[in-house]
């Protein structure tokens, strides 16, 4: 599973690309995607026959007012739940047909989660935050860990900062901490809900730029729920939901 660092080196060594083209290869791809949540009281369906294809190297957005399903869509294209039926394929092969080792490998290797609330343990520093998704992987030794670590605090501007823990942190330093962290792993994928949900605005348009740039420069492919439609708006391609379904 180490390779999938090289091969997304390799891969987005072709120039990125913004937008779906036919030449792009779909790294994930939802068909007839439904998903019903059921409690003692209600069922709800959070998801309604959704359609949608995520080609390598794109930056998608996912707007829609509360409660359409946008974070369900996430946890869904991030492996971390299964939908009610309908089909998820990753690199053209279907969820189902990766063994339980494989998809664990997925998650820690291949898929980077960023989140609003930024996730960070407060008692460890921000260099032991980014290196945590690190401890799955035995092979790596604890100095190539540390190095790696290091670098993806470089990567979000943050390498004065390794000692500091996350309360000595503004917002937007925090949510590059959070964002190091999911880049540590070499991810192809990095999965953001509301990324700036947190932030005022000179903030979040300082943790775009840092998402638009590891799309453009490193290739990343970007899928991102958002509000604020200026946002979306420099993004690739908007994907709106309203009631479970895409309408856009
Ligand atoms: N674990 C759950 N159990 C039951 N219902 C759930 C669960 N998770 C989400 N839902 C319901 O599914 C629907 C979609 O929720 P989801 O969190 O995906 O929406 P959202 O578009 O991300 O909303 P928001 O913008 O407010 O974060 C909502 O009606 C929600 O109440």
């Amino acid at each position: 599973m180490e390779n999938l660092l090289a091969s997304t080196i390799d891969t987005n060594s072709q120039p990125p690309l913004n937008g779906a083209t036919a030449a792009t290869a779909p790294v994930l791809q939802l068909t007839n995607i439904e998903k019903v949540y059921q409690t003692a009281t209600i069922e709800t369906v959070a998801l309604n026959r959704v359609n949608l294809t995520i080609n390598r190297g794109e930056f998608v957005s996912i707007m829609g007012p509360s409660g359409c399903g946008k974070s369900t869509l996430l946890s869904l294209m991030g492996l971390l739940d299964e939908p009610t039926s309908g089909t998820i394929e990753v690199d053209g092969r279907p969820v189902q047909s990766y063994s339980d080792k494989e998809l664990a490998g997925l998650r820690n290797l291949k898929i980077g989660f960023v989140f609003q609330s930024y996730h960070l343990i407060n008692d460890l520093s921000v260099l032991d935050n980014v290196e945590l998704p690190l401890l799955y992987r035995p092979k790596l030794s604890g100095r190539e860990r540390r190095q790696r670590a290091v670098a993806a605090l470089d990567k979000v501007g943050l390498s004065a900062r390794t000692g500091h823990f996350p309360s000595q942190l503004s917002g937007g330093q925090r949510q590059r901490v959070a964002i190091a962290r999911a880049l540590v792993g070499g991810p192809e994928i990095i999965l953001a809900d509301e990324p700036t949900g947190n932030l005022d605005s000179v903030m979040g348009e300082e943790i775009m730029d840092l998402l638009l740039g590891l799309n453009k420069t490193e290739g990343v492919t970007i899928v991102m729920v958002t509000h604020d439609i200026q946002q979306a708006m420099k993004t690739g391609r908007v994907v709106r939901f309203f009631d479970g379904s895409q309408v856009g």
